[in-house]
């Protein structure tokens, strides 16, 4: 393990092991953003971790793994809308400001809403192109619904976007279920990620009516990953992830044990002599009885 990656693990809150509520990869999309000058919002919700490319430009600009804004030159500030992938309750933000470091926003704020389907204030067509912003009458129209927002994380600083203090956690302290948040860049700049630790909460009166089976474990339905032995290449939350993995970086996988034999014997009852196996646990979203396990090891060939 390098060592950033070493201290970022070290130093990480425990709420940063919850499910990422609004990544690409469980169904997170940007619905609205004011500008995506130098790039697009939508790199917000990537899944992989931030990639820094020297000497890489496109016609605005410097490339920039993240969502940038232009410098800004009117009144107001840069926001944008996200529809979580999967509503729920969330514990913490990690606000990942990596290799902005001239070009970081001074402060943040984020607000959530819980906005049944159909309703139409989010419902705007979004272009997501670099180089545009949307039409100032556009962002007056969606600023007006200010009462749709509650507080998540006040108006507060972050740190540039060096190896040492690119991640800024915030917890979050708060019961209510959420399927929007709006993100506050005061007054502009750039963001390379912005993870949503949460857990999803599930209305479970209909399940048990149709009496379906259904999978406990599943992030959808409020499972989420409480401990593990090892989780060297992928974290076990992607277990319960929803959809098919799309390589082996995203399942999970421990590293290869240090204390195993150095040669391999077979023992008497036709097993291979080996010290301990590796374990996760999963906390299922509700309590039921198990009728059927299902192990997909898709992308795994040895
Ligand atoms: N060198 C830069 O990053 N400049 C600008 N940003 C990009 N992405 O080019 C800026 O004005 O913040």
């Amino acid at each position: 393990m390098d060592k950033e990656l070493q201290h970022e693990c070290f130093s990480r809150p425990s709420f940063a092991h919850l499910n990422d509520l609004a990544s690409n990869g469980v169904g997170g999309k940007i619905v609205f953003a004011t500008d995506d000058w130098f790039a697009v919002a939508e790199n917000l919700l990537k899944p992989s971790d931030p990639e820094w490319h020297e000497g890489v430009f496109t016609s605005f600009g410097k490339w920039m793994d993240g969502w940038e804004t232009r410098r800004k030159r009117i009144p107001g500030h840069d926001w944008c809308v996200i529809k979580l992938g999967i509503p729920g309750v969330i514990k913490g933000l990690h606000v990942d400001t990596a290799f902005f470091t001239g070009n970081f926003p001074p402060r943040v704020s984020v607000q959530g809403a819980y906005v049944e389907e159909g309703l139409a204030m989010l419902h705007t067509e979004r272009k997501s192109e670099m180089g545009t912003n949307a039409p100032a009458n556009l962002i007056e129209e969606l600023d007006k619904l200010t009462g749709a927002w509650s507080e998540i994380l006040p108006m507060t600083a972050l740190r540039p976007g060096y190896s040492s203090t690119r991640h800024n956690y915030f917890a979050v302290n708060n019961q209510q279920r959420w399927t929007h948040l709006r993100l506050n860049l005061y007054p502009d700049g750039g963001i390379a990620r912005l993870r949503v630790y949460g857990t999803a909460v599930k209305d479970w009166t209909h399940v048990a009516l149709q009496k379906l089976p259904v999978d406990l474990t599943a992030m959808v339905n409020g499972g989420t990953a409480e401990g593990w032995s090892n989780m060297h290449y992928g974290h076990p939350r992607n277990l319960i992830a929803p959809g098919t993995a799309a390589n082996m970086g995203d399942g999970w996988e421990t590293a290869r044990r240090m204390d195993r034999p150095s040669i391999l014997e077979q023992g008497k009852d036709g097993c291979l002599n080996l010290p301990g196996c590796e374990w996760s646990v999963i906390q299922l979203g509700h309590p039921g009885t198990v009728q059927k396990v299902v192990k997909n090891i898709i992308c795994r060939k040895t």
